[in-house]
């Protein structure tokens, strides 16, 4: 069975998908993290984010992959373990840019689709594009204050700045991020982490 959850930046998605995964007891999928591994790779080698052809070479010439755990995804460059360097404030900058090229997000589907099933994947087009077969799918919400409030107890910095940075990420990413006909919406607002998973737990379809 594949779960997919979508959202918009900061929503939960992957805090999320690891509960429902772990309560499954299958691994879950974090396609931001490929999408965030190509950014930074682009900036380390000082690319022009803007020119997918360089780009797309680069990325070729470098495997990268994703190892989904329930735990916590993994991005790995050969032995180089990736993951702590993904979540910062510069590769928030620029991973929508990268993000927007078709030639990224085909070489990005590419891997999740080779994946083997059962999983949970989340992202911002998995039920729309990537598994529209799921057996079930989810997009979670939250206003921009309460996102940026959440993700401040993550990072020293101001409310406002982040919140002012989530509303231009959203923007951005808007083309590939929207819910599925038969998705689900959550706003995840009113609700604790547990109570999001066990919401979608509670309708998941009875194997
Ligand atoms: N319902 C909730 N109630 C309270 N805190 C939550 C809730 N959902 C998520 N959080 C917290 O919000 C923060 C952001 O969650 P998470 O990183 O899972 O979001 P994301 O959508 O995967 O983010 P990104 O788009 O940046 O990858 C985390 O600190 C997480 O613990
Ligand atoms: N399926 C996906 C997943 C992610 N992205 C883009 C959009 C985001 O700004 C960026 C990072 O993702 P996040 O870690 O915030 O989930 O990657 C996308 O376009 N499609």
């Amino acid at each position: 069975m594949i779960v997919t959850i979508d959202g918009v930046a900061a929503s939960g998605k992957s805090s999320v998908a690891s509960g429902v995964a772990r309560a499954l007891g299958v691994p879950y999928v974090s396609s931001g993290l490929l999408y965030r591994a190509a950014t930074l790779l682009g900036q380390q080698a000082a690319l022009d984010l803007r020119e997918v052809t360089g780009l797309i070479s680069h990325l070729q010439a470098h495997a990268l992959r994703l190892e989904p755990l329930s735990e916590g995804n993994r991005v790995w460059l050969g032995e180089q373990d990736l993951t702590g360097d993904l979540h910062s404030t510069q590769v928030d900058r620029d991973v929508s840019v990268v993000a927007a090229h078709p030639e990224v997000r085909a070489w990005v589907d590419e891997q999740l689709r080779a994946l083997p099933a059962p999983f949970v994947a989340e992202g911002r087009d998995m039920g729309t594009n990537v598994f529209p077969q799921a057996a079930a799918k989810f997009y979670l919400t939250a206003s921009p204050r309460v996102r940026a409030e959440r993700r401040a107890h993550e990072r020293p910095e101001d409310v406002a700045a982040i919140e002012a940075a989530l509303v231009e990420r959203d923007t951005l990413d808007t083309t590939q991020s929207a819910p599925a006909e038969d998705a689900r919406v959550i706003d995840t607002g009113p609700l604790s982490l547990q109570g999001v998973i066990e919401t979608i737990l509670s309708t998941l379809p009875k194997k």
